[in-house]
């Protein structure tokens, strides 16, 4: 049987006080990070829930979706648990997203039709090696998110997302600290994430384009 998250005291969208994002930036930079995206109080409660999550409550990510799916731990060695809206916790985040996400279509013209995320547990010497979230044409993932979850994490602690840049240089090397989002273009930035000397987590995000064609619809993930 598999048991299902505590589900009392939860959060409800209505707490979240996020930061302003510079969409402007977005727009003419490809992305942008975001130090203090959500309030401390708020972070710490979604931080909790992920640790008090059982362990039955991860899989192993893989790569490629449905028929495509593979796990490979040499690419990448994180535990994921995708975000449902039966879920309170998970829902008032999906919420906030969504809230972004309108927000983004009205300022950007963007289009952006919905959006998916999973929680990602990367436990000490876990990786993610370098990749394109998309492929050009060959995907709905328009924009990637990342949101951090851990208090207190300290350069020496490693697990640094990497962004690159066109010819390979590198961008951005990013703390994942608590309360800080970073979102870019699916298909435009490669970016790893180094092995870590403490257990990381985030909630890693795409809003995405409605790629359903005649009369299916587009599964999510
Ligand atoms: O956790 C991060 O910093 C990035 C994760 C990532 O690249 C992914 O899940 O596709
Ligand atoms: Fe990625």
């Amino acid at each position: 049987m598999r048991s299902e998250p505590h589900t009392d005291a939860a959060l409800h969208v209505d707490d979240f006080a996020t930061e302003a994002i510079d969409l402007e930036l977005l727009a003419t930079q490809g992305y942008v990070i975001v130090p203090n995206f959500l309030a401390r109080a708020q972070c710490q409660q979604l931080y909790d829930y992920a640790l008090g999550l059982p362990s039955q409550a991860w899989y192993q990510a893989g790569i490629g979706r449905a028929d495509k799916f593979t796990t490979n731990t040499a690419v990448r060695q994180d535990k994921i648990r995708w975000l449902q809206a039966e879920q309170p916790y998970e829902n008032a985040y999906l919420k906030m997203m969504d809230r972004l996400r309108l927000e983004i279509n009205r300022s950007l013209f963007m289009g952006l039709f919905d959006y998916e995320c999973h929680l990602a547990h990367y436990p000490p010497g876990a990786f993610y090696r370098k990749h394109l979230d998309a492929f050009k044409g060959r995907s709905n993932r328009i924009l990637t998110t990342v949101f951090y979850l851990n208090p207190q994490w300290q350069e020496a602690d490693g697990g640094q997302l990497v962004i690159y840049g066109e010819r390979g240089e590198v961008l951005e090397t990013v703390l994942p600290e608590a309360g800080k989002l970073v979102v870019f273009l699916s298909d435009v930035f490669v970016h790893e994430v180094l092995a870590g000397l403490r257990d990381r987590y985030s909630i890693t995000g795409w809003y995405r384009l409605n790629a359903s064609i005649g009369g299916l619809v587009d599964p999510t993930h």
